[in-house]
């Protein structure tokens, strides 16, 4: 069964190019890691983002699609909206990880983004029985290693909380076209109502947003109080937002933060090494939360 020594080996091995990990302190990780590992597997429960944080940022180069672009770049979209979609992630885009802006700043103008993006999508009249094969023709991809991380999980039934403020009807389809939607996964985000004929009419409930994860999570207290007897948590995201995503978790006891950082890594590694326990610098796999899974799996 595999040490601390050799979680940390793949922590810091540099022979695999895609592979970068910074920790502020290394020591507390490593504390916190023997006593999650200590405390058992059923103590344990696993919050994670979505876009950009179980997907690809990119492959070859190229950018691959988040939850809302699935959809955005989909037939069902008509060619005129599309191109107001795309002048929307041309404008907000760039905000969201303008390191030189604080949250307080970004976070009107993120709203005014999801308001305006789900504005002109309620327009198109989508039907639910096309997202499958949206889908099927785009070009999102979860993780390499991904298949692990979600059957170890599964495996050990420990539970799996994705909470996105990306499109919830979309992203089930690609964890299910992927074949690890197990029973152990939960999912919170912007949900799409149908009418009787299939035909999208709204969203449900409340706007998650990239920046109100902790509101989102304290309307939820009825999952978070099922899983109670599991004060642990690993938490994984790709943006300060979703920092907040274990706000809702009941007598917390030990919390372990990673943080992809995929996009202007220079400008935002040190906001991101303050705020994560582990940061992954352009890393398109899950092989270290998957060697973290490993060495808590052995107790
Ligand atoms: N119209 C939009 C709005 C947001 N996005 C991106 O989705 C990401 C949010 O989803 P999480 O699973 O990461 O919570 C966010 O990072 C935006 O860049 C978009 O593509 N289109």
């Amino acid at each position: 069964s595999p040490s601390f020594s050799s979680v940390i080996h793949v922590f810091t091995r540099d022979d695999m190019c895609n592979t970068s990990v910074r920790m502020r302190d290394p020591q507390r990780v490593e504390e916190t890691l023997r006593c999650m590992q200590k405390a058992g597997l059923n103590t344990l429960q696993v919050i994670s983002d979505f876009d950009m944080t179980l997907t690809r940022f990119a492959r070859n180069g190229k950018r691959c699609p988040t939850s809302h672009n699935i959809l955005e770049i989909s037939k069902m979209i008509s060619s005129e909206c599309k191109e107001k979609l795309k002048d929307l992630l041309d404008k907000y885009y760039p905000i969201e990880i303008d390191s030189s802006k604080t949250i307080e700043e970004k976070l009107p103008l993120m709203v005014e983004w999801w308001t305006r993006a789900h504005a002109l999508i309620m327009q198109q009249k989508i039907r639910k029985d096309q997202l499958t094969l949206a889908v099927q023709e785009s070009d999102a991809m979860l993780r390499e290693g991904y298949q692990e991380f979600f059957d170890c999980l599964n495996q050990h039934s420990v539970p799996l909380l994705i909470f996105s403020a990306g499109l919830g009807d979309v992203l089930e389809e690609v964890v299910r076209q992927a074949g690890v939607f197990h029973p152990n996964v939960k999912v919170i985000s912007n949900f799409m109502d149908f009418d009787e004929t299939g035909v999208m009419t709204s969203f449900k409930g409340e706007l998650i947003h990239i920046y109100n994860k902790r509101e989102g999570a304290l309307l939820n207290t009825g999952h978070f109080e099922e899983l109670r007897s599991r004060p642990n948590v690993l938490l994984l995201g790709d943006s300060l937002g979703d920092l907040t995503m274990a706000d809702g978790v009941q007598e917390v006891e030990k919390v372990l933060k990673i943080g992809f950082l995929n996009d202007k890594v220079d400008e935002r590694l040190p906001s991101y090494l303050n705020s994560y326990d582990i940061v992954l610098l352009k890393d398109e796999t899950m092989e270290v939360p998957n060697a973290i899974l490993d060495f808590l799996v052995a107790d």
